[in-house]
């Protein structure tokens, strides 16, 4: 069977330990993994080393908000550590998401590399319209998702992070070629834990994310492998 290259499994963990457990649990079902702030901060490139040597794909997802000039020279430090992608948050504007795009596709020439994508977080998904209106925002929550999704296209940027209730109006507005990873995956029965915008795994690629981001259903399922491949059997019978 070929890899699947779709199914992200996110590693929220802090420790080495957790993450060699839950790899090697995992086996050949899941090629592709999430490092996020919580195992970055606690453990750095170690866990970048791990994986490569696994043969593994990663997402470090960083969630890069600055002014454009740091986020640039941020990314140029991240652009060589050989993930697969990366991320910086759309409401840095289009000054700072054209800034990002230009400085990870500069370096990568310069390392002579393969250019890691870029994407960019809309509205994270444990936001709903009521959390949303609470900070001011006036406008629908999902018209301004897409608004950001085509600023970030406009800028250069690779695709963007968004949840699978917006996945189908990006698919539409910004073509096929668009990367739309959505995080906010739950399978049939699973908890939603702090998500708000969700989908089951079938929901999120039949409105046409690229990418689907999984933590909790599967690395706190009681076996882990099991959760990871029926998630697997419900994406290829997509
Ligand atoms: O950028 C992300 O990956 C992200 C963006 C977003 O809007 N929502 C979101 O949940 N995420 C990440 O996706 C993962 C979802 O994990 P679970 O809720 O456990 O499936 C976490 O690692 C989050 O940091």
């Amino acid at each position: 069977m070929k890899p699947n290259q779709r199914l992200i499994v996110a590693l929220d963990f802090s420790s080495m330990g957790e993450v060699e457990q839950l790899v090697e649990h995992l086996g050949g079902s899941v090629n592709y993994y999430k490092v996020g702030m919580e195992l970055y901060f606690s453990v750095g490139n170690r866990v970048l080393h791990y994986l490569q040597q696994q043969n593994k794909q990663v997402f470090l997802d960083l969630k890069l908000h600055d002014i454009p000039n740091t986020v640039a020279r941020s990314l140029k430090s991240l652009t060589g550590l050989g993930a697969a992608m990366l991320n910086v948050h759309a409401f840095g504007g289009p000054a700072m998401l054209k800034a990002a795009a230009e400085a990870v596709a500069g370096e990568a020439e310069r390392l002579r590399m393969e250019k890691p994508k870029l994407i960019a977080v809309t509205v994270l998904t444990s936001m709903d319209q009521t959390e949303w209106s609470s900070i001011g925002q006036t406008a629908e929550l999902s018209g301004q998702v897409v608004n950001f999704a085509r600023l970030a296209q406009a800028a250069g940027i690779d695709g963007v992070v968004a949840s699978p209730q917006e996945a189908a109006l990006i698919r539409e507005a910004c073509g096929n070629d668009f990367l739309i990873v959505t995080p906010g995956i739950r399978p049939q029965g699973s908890e939603r834990n702090d998500q708000s915008r969700v989908a089951t795994p079938h929901g999120a690629l039949a409105a046409g994310a690229s990418h689907l981001v999984i933590g909790r259903p599967v690395t706190a399922a009681a076996d882990p492998r099991q959760a990871a491949e029926r998630i697997l059997a419900e994406m290829e019978g997509e």
